[in-house]
């Protein structure tokens, strides 16, 4: 029997970051992630030989510089707005709840690890737990990794608890209310651009046409965002940022869409990255710095960047209703 006065375990999950902004701790970091078969499904003799042959000595001088330009006195943005995100939603559910809640955060790579999130709940007597990862849009590149990585982690425990995962949450209402909300509220404070960009992380091409959800799942807050907001079909555009590697990965490219639009006379562009739930590198330095460098060489005079939902009263309100959800029979 489970005890009922026992805190309900929460666990969030999200990708991680690397421990310092530094060349050693970014080969740390990327050896973990591009190591994971979710992420690189190349055979791995072939990639042990490109990564540790030829990534590893080239990417993390790069990626450290990427990181210094984002890196805050907290440490990375990732990081320190996931913890606030764990805070604010502990808070929330024990308000609303008469039960007992325990959030722990867990990264997929790098620390807080999601063994340490897990041993964190388990000490705390959680004989219940609720994994949500903080991916609105399924992957198996990252959602199905987190789920590899926790079954890692009971392998090694004799005792399970009660288990329920998340998949995704992609076209929850809250969760597309909050950014739409998000979005109006940047628009009355800074004016509109001609063109809103929603842009996703993408994925190499074939793991879409080997069957992940992704694209479609991408498609579909794109579409329920853009008719929140009322907009028109030629005001906004859902394109694919992050390539990695020499392999084709989804199309529309967020570059050369930001490049194709300023040389054919759109002045002002409106970027939002509903696929993260933080604001990190792929946002903060990508979109804010380079993007935008590009969208102005190329001739545009505005380039926006809508910050991701954070810690946003109404975003920690969809996460706790999601959570909420799929709680039924538990309290
Ligand atoms: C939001 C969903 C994400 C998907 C899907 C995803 C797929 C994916 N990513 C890579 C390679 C890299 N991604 C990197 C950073 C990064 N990726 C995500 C999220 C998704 N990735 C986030 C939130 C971040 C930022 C982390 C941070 O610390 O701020 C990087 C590392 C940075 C760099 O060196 O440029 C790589 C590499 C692949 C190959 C992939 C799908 C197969
Ligand atoms: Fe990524
Ligand atoms: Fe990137």
């Amino acid at each position: 029997m489970t005890d009922p006065h026992r805190a309900t375990g929460v666990l969030l999950t999200n990708l991680g970051t690397p421990a310092a902004p530094t060349p050693q701790a970014l080969r740390r970091y990327l050896a973990e992630f591009l190591w994971d078969h979710r992420v690189v499904e190349l055979p791995r003799p072939l990639w042990w030989l490109v990564l540790n042959g030829v990534i590893l000595w080239i990417r993390p001088r790069r990626s450290a510089a990427a990181y210094q330009r984002i890196w805050t006195q907290q440490g990375s943005p990732l990081l320190t707005i996931s913890q606030q995100q764990a805070a604010r939603l502990a808070e929330r559910l024990n308000e609303q709840h008469s039960s007992q809640f325990k959030v722990a955060l867990g990264m997929r790579y790098g620390q807080p690890s999601i063994e340490s999130a897990y041993a964190e709940l388990e000490t705390a007597g959680c004989e219940r737990i609720l994994v949500l990862p903080l991916y609105p849009q399924y992957s198996a590149a990252t959602t199905a990794s987190t789920y590899d990585a926790l079954g890692a982690v009971l392998r090694k425990r004799r005792v399970m608890p009660h288990l329920r995962l998340l998949r995704d949450y992609h076209d929850h209402p809250d969760y597309i209310s909050a950014l739409a909300a998000s979005i109006r509220e940047y628009w009355q404070q800074h004016g509109r651009g001609e063109r809103l960009l929603i842009s996703f992380h993408g994925i190499p091409k074939r793991y879409a046409e080997r069957g992940d959800p992704y694209p479609i799942q991408c498609e579909r807050t794109a579409q329920a965002l853009a008719k929140h907001l009322d907009l028109a079909s030629e005001e906004w555009q859902l394109v694919f940022q992050s390539r990695f590697g020499p392999q084709p990965w989804l199309e529309p490219y967020t570059d050369r869409t930001l490049e194709h639009l300023a040389r054919n006379g759109v002045k002002r562009v409106d970027l939002v990255c509903p696929g993260f739930a933080a604001d990190c590198l792929e946002t903060l330095e990508e979109n804010d710095m380079l993007n935008h460098e590009r969208f102005l060489a190329a001739g545009g005079n505005e380039f926006h960047y809508i910050p991701c939902l954070n810690d946003r009263p109404d975003h920690i309100d969809a996460l706790g209703e999601i959570i909420k959800e799929n709680l039924a029979g538990w309290l």
